[in-house]
């Protein structure tokens, strides 16, 4: 099964103005999408970030990749490392450091998970079987909870209203669980005073008791804050991710807090984890496998986890149904993932590259596709809408402190900032 031909596309989306410790999402999200095509004519998919950067890599990266075969991904591997060289990406800081290392999983990851598709669909098999076989038949999502203007300055306000206090926050979760089921609740922090988040999580407690509950504001908290805000919230949260930046820092927190400390921004890269794991500065490991360098990579992690004891979640940043379908193969094929996953996909409102019908929220959880593969199709009329949404949006990379600065000239995303 020999690579042919690679299509990567990037694509935009709308996007409404979810506020975090870097600032402001923009109207427009960016993603890229990958296609992969072999000689049997077989295509496998997968998705990743679009900023340009990143974007040229993967572009550059698909050229070297012809003539491969699909199995080979060690070979692929290499020939990222090669191409990516020293270059890193990932500017926007929430999601740790970017490292040389973390910038080649980042470009490997959509075009392994493409290999993995075409080779699931050739021996008729789903993903999550080339992955050992599913240890769930659904995987659990929380409902991602952010502060928010009513919608974009200058633009009519979305359908998700504005939440910028403690009582938006309860309404935002309660138009989440009644349209997916979430039976969990992360809410995005790091954008006010941490008494009111305080509170915002207080008043979560009481409106949906014994649902458990996260808080992450994205280090934004200096290690005293980090302390006070988690002795506060005693019993109130299944754990508490990445109050504080770095590896120090967090193991200083952990020993001093009642609740389990999570993180998708100190420990990015295998090279992290030693130093992690003997400070006992985490508990709970969010996997992503966009930057833990595709599906196969993530679940040696996982692995990894599992002997050391750390438990299992799962990040996300603004995506599409192909990398929903990925994160949920690799979700129901890993046994220690025992906390639901984030996913931005309500955010998306109905938008996507993928045909409807594969994947859908049942109680709060996404039922492993049944088709072969990844089991989501493209659809290729959306994929050229997005794509020329992207053309004419104006947005090239990410930048959520810029975009907030727009309207509060002042913004400042210093870490720790409280
Ligand atoms: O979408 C966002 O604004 C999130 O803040 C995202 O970028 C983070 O990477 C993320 O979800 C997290 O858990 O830190
Ligand atoms: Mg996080």
């Amino acid at each position: 099964m020999i690579i042919r031909q690679i299509h990567v596309t990037p694509v935009a989306f709308k996007d409404p103005p979810l506020l975090n410790a870097a600032g402001v999402h923009e109207p427009w999200a960016l993603r890229t999408i990958v296609e992969l095509v072999t000689d049997e004519g077989l295509t496998g998919l997968g998705e990743t970030y679009g900023d340009l950067g990143h974007l040229s890599k993967v572009r550059e990266c698909a050229q070297a990749l012809v003539g491969l075969d699909v199995h080979h991904t060690n070979q692929m591997y290499a020939r990222v490392a090669a191409t990516v060289g020293d270059a890193v990406s990932d500017l926007h800081g929430l999601t740790g450091v970017a490292t040389k290392e973390k910038s080649i999983d980042r470009v490997f990851s959509p075009f392994e998970v493409a290999c993995l598709d075409i080779r699931g669909k050739a021996a008729g098999v789903p993903v999550v079987d080339l992955l050992g076989g599913r240890v769930r038949d659904a995987v659990p999502y929380s409902a991602y909870l952010f502060y928010k203007w009513a919608g974009h300055p200058g633009q009519e306000p979305d359908r998700f209203g504005e939440a910028l206090d403690p009582a938006g926050i309860v309404e935002q979760a309660a138009l989440f669980i009644k349209e997916h089921g979430f039976t969990s609740i992360k809410l995005k922090g790091g954008v006010f005073p941490p008494d009111e988040e305080i509170e915002a999580i207080r008043a979560l407690h009481e409106a949906f008791p014994g649902v458990p509950l996260r808080l992450d504001p994205n280090a934004a908290w200096s290690i005293e804050t980090s302390v006070r805000v988690g002795r506060e919230l005693e019993g109130a949260l299944e754990y508490l991710e990445d109050p504080t930046p770095d590896i120090p820092g967090m193991a200083e927190v952990a020993a001093r807090v009642p609740m389990p400390l999570a993180t998708n921004m100190c420990v990015v890269t295998p090279e992290h984890l030693p130093e992690a794991i003997a400070a006992g500065a985490i508990d709970v490991l969010l996997l992503d496998h966009h930057y833990w360098g595709g599906l196969q990579r993530s679940a040696q992690v996982a692995a990894l986890c599992g002997t050391f004891g750390l438990e299992l979640s799962m990040h996300s940043n603004s995506h599409l149904g192909i990398s929903l379908a990925a994160m949920t193969h690799l979700a129901a094929a890993t046994p220690n993932l025992t906390h639901a996953c984030d996913t931005h996909t309500p955010w998306q409102d109905g938008q996507d590259v993928v045909a409807p019908g594969a994947l859908r929220f049942e109680g709060g959880a996404v039922p492993v596709p049944s088709g072969t593969g990844l089991g989501v199709e493209l659809d290729r009329d959306a994929l050229a809408v997005m794509h020329e949404q992207y053309r004419k949006c104006g947005v090239t990379a990410r930048d959520d402190t810029t975009y907030m600065r727009r309207f509060q000239p002042g913004f400042t995303a210093r870490r720790p900032r409280w």
